[in-house]
């Protein structure tokens, strides 16, 4: 999708060649809307097409010649590492637009790569940017953050060293929506103690000792409903469920009845309601903790809570406490605090949790799209044209 427009116009190149006013006014154009890569692809392929008499050529030749020298901009790439790091996965895509320095190679050579890097695209919600990264960096523009979440970004401090940040809220909209329903139906019916029990020793199991309960038809309360939270309410009414949502603004009247949501102005009330508490919201101050022992408490002692958001969102002692004493039926959680938990943590000792190791946007298709959201966000920043998806400080 974020592709398709340089793509469309390179292909639209062979038709205005031959004619070099046209054609080096398009080209132009192209220049003044793509990355640097795009002018260099674009011009190439001039040179080579235009009557060797025109004025037009010499023109082209003369600037090719300073765009070809012009280097494509640097990412520095901050990701995990490890066998699944961004750079097997996605170092094709980024390398059509930038000049892909990785932090071992930042580090071996910090002056000449220091001045190269105009951005940093951030794969996964761990990498830390501080400000002996950013003042080491004097060319850096923009911070591509791949995923929605940017709690791990000091966006006041970004911003002062006049760095911009931006996300990529449409990519992980579908699968954390999906990995959402995933845990409540792995919950509700119980399957991973379903799984456990089949590989193991024990033959003489019957299925009555594993009742689940049913999500169709059952009341699902939605706490914070922005795209991820709108998408799960899509899903949720394909099981019949009654939706209800909280979240700081009520959505447009057609919005709630395209999924048959109902608004609850305050919190408590949905979470007295509720089979399956879902929380969707960002971690900011207001959030951290948002979900205590009160909270809990309120939540009827045969609902589930189901965590696709941040692990701080929750008061984890508390939700131990609550599991222990049969406060709540059950917990899904996709996100901790930390990741990953200590062996030792109480919640990898009960057997009404699923945990499962932050892999709401963990698919083929969700990575290749972050990363190409991202790219257009940061390359947006870099052309200064309208930026897709920024974050501000608040
Ligand atoms: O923030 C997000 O989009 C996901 O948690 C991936 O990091």
């Amino acid at each position: 999708m974020f592709r398709s427009k340089a793509f469309s116009l390179l292909k639209l190149v062979p038709l205005v060649s031959g004619q070099s006013n046209l054609a080096y006014k398009f080209i132009h154009q192209v220049i003044a809307s793509h990355g640097h890569r795009c002018h260099r692809s674009v011009i190439y392929k001039q040179r080579y097409r235009t009557h060797p008499c025109s004025a037009g050529r010499r023109t082209i030749n003369a600037e090719t010649k300073v765009m070809a020298e012009k280097e494509l901009p640097g990412v520095l790439i901050l990701d995990i590492g490890g066998t699944h790091g961004v750079l097997e996965n996605l170092a094709a895509l980024l390398k059509k637009h930038f000049h892909l320095i990785t932090m071992k190679e930042f580090l071996g050579n910090k002056e000449e790569m220091s001045k190269k890097i105009q951005s940093v695209f951030v794969f996964e919600c761990r990498p830390v940017i501080d400000r002996e990264l950013l003042e080491s960096l004097p060319n850096l523009k923009v911070i591509g953050n791949s995923g929605v979440g940017v709690d791990h970004l000091d966006l006041k401090m970004i911003s002062s060293f006049g760095v911009k940040v931006t996300n990529t809220p449409h990519a992980v909209a579908d699968p954390t929506a999906d990995i959402g329903m995933a845990l409540m139906l792995a919950s509700a019916r119980r399957l991973v103690e379903g799984c456990q029990i089949v590989v193991s020793p024990d033959t003489k199991y019957f299925a009555v000792d594993w009742l689940g309960v049913e999500v169709t038809r059952a009341t699902l309360g939605i706490i914070g409903m922005g795209s991820i939270g709108y998408k799960v309410a899509q899903r949720a009414r394909a099981f019949n469920m009654r939706i209800l949502y909280h979240n700081r603004n009520r959505r447009r009247k057609e919005e709630e009845e395209a999924v048959g949501a109902h608004y609850c102005a305050k919190m408590e009330d949905l979470l007295q309601q509720s089979d399956f508490v879902m929380l969707v919201v960002n971690l900011t101050p207001e959030t951290r903790k948002l979900i205590g022992k009160k909270e809990l408490g309120l939540m009827k002692p045969t609902a589930t809570l189901i965590n696709i958001s941040r692990g701080a969102v929750i008061d984890q002692d508390a939700l131990v406490e609550a599991l222990q004493n049969k406060v709540i039926r059950a917990a899904a959680l996709d996100v901790t605090d930390p990741e990953p938990l200590p062996r030792d943590h109480p919640l990898l000792n009960l057997n009404n949790v699923i945990i499962t190791p932050h892999i709401g946007t963990a698919t083929v298709q969700a990575i290749r799209m972050m990363a190409e959201e991202a790219i257009a966000n940061m390359l947006a920043v870099l052309n200064g044209q309208p930026i897709p998806s920024e974050v501000f400080p608040k």
